[in-house]
């Protein structure tokens, strides 16, 4: 496992760019490891819609980037207590949804410091009920990227503030506030410690006392991460561009996540659907939006247009029946 040093660099634009490029572009033969810490930001799940997912208001007051990732899942708050780890491996057919493999390591390494970190639910890992980080995973071409935060010495209020929360996640967690359930590690911790020295012993923990080896980006490594970032990362269309117009919308939690489902229907047909949530696909969700468009909107037409197409990758984990449900 190859580290990619990056300390200096709270871009959050380029440090997913960064990550990114690596899945990408640097030799197949090796896995890779990458720390980064951003400037305070709101980094929105693949499907989600923007708008309904930050407090625009407070967004604009703090000054907060909002960037979207490649992976699925949720919206979270990033600041400079904020580490987060990557994961950039092979995509093995047996890692994608694995979350208690690319955990276990970090998990080992909290404990070490004596902090009961345990994985739990889908993605998360927490010390008893309260959350301390958040998991995702992307894969494309045989590659994957597994990234989780660590919440370290956060401004918990913010986290609370900058996103609007779905009543949804507090149904089905019955909890009473996100400020609640999330803790910050250094709370845990029995000797003081900056974000720095967390991220020193926790290399080292990973490395399990292995040199550490890592992998020196050249300048055209650095210019092909500026072009993502623009391109990207720091593009409003890729941030907030999916158009949200529907006449009928219909949002239901499903065991593999939240589905939010807008269709314009026209003369009985369905002109354009638009899928939202926080759901762990592979494949881009625009191309199922796209399989349903021009087709009756009647369950029979639906399900037999869909005949033979693997949902999956699109949705995460869903029986035809349950997306049939999400539409009717
Ligand atoms: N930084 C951070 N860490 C942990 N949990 C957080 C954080 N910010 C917010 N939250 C809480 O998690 C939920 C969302 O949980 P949910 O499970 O919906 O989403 C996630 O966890 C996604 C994790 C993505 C990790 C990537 C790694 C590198 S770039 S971002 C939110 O409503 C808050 O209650």
């Amino acid at each position: 496992m190859l580290f990619v040093s990056n300390r200096d660099m709270h871009d959050p634009s380029l440090n997913l760019a960064l990550e990114e490029y690596i899945l990408r572009h640097l030799p197949a033969d090796n896995d890779y490891l990458l720390f980064y810490i951003n400037e305070p930001s709101i980094i929105i799940g693949k499907n989600q819609n923007t708008l309904e997912e930050i407090n625009e208001e407070y967004v604009k007051e703090q000054g907060l980037h909002v960037v979207r990732r490649l992976s699925g899942g949720g919206a979270v708050y990033h600041d400079h207590g904020n580490l987060n780890y990557s994961f950039i491996t092979k995509d093995d057919g047996e890692s994608f949804r694995n979350y208690r493999k690319f955990t276990a390591p970090v998990i080992d390494a909290l404990r070490s410091m004596g902090v009961e970190a345990e994985l739990s639910g889908r993605n998360d890992i927490q010390v008893g009920e309260r959350k301390i980080s958040g998991n995702a995973q992307f894969a494309t071409r045989g590659r994957m990227y597994t990234h989780g935060t660590l919440l370290f010495q956060s401004d918990i209020s913010h986290v609370a503030s900058a996103l609007k929360v779905n009543p949804e996640k507090f149904k089905s967690k019955s909890t009473k506030s996100v400020r609640s359930r999330v803790a910050n590690i250094s709370e845990f911790l029995q000797e003081p410690m900056t974000v720095e020295q967390f991220r020193s012993r926790l290399l080292t923990a990973l490395y399990e006392g292995r040199t550490v080896e890592a992998y020196e980006l050249t300048d055209a490594d650095w210019e092909g991460v500026r072009k993502l970032a623009d391109e990207r990362y720091r593009n409003w269309d890729w941030n907030y561009g999916r158009s949200p117009a529907f006449n009928m919308r219909q949002v239901k939690r499903l065991s593999a996540g939240t589905y939010d489902v807008r269709l314009n229907v026209a003369a009985g047909r369905i002109e354009q659907a638009s899928i939202y949530g926080d759901f762990f696909g592979t494949a881009e969700v625009a191309e199922l939006e796209e399989l349903l468009a021009g087709i009756r909107y009647e369950p029979e037409a639906v399900r037999e247009a869909l005949e033979g197409v693997e949902l999956t990758p699109y949705l995460g984990p869903v029986e035809p029946d349950e997306f049939l449900q999400l539409l009717f």
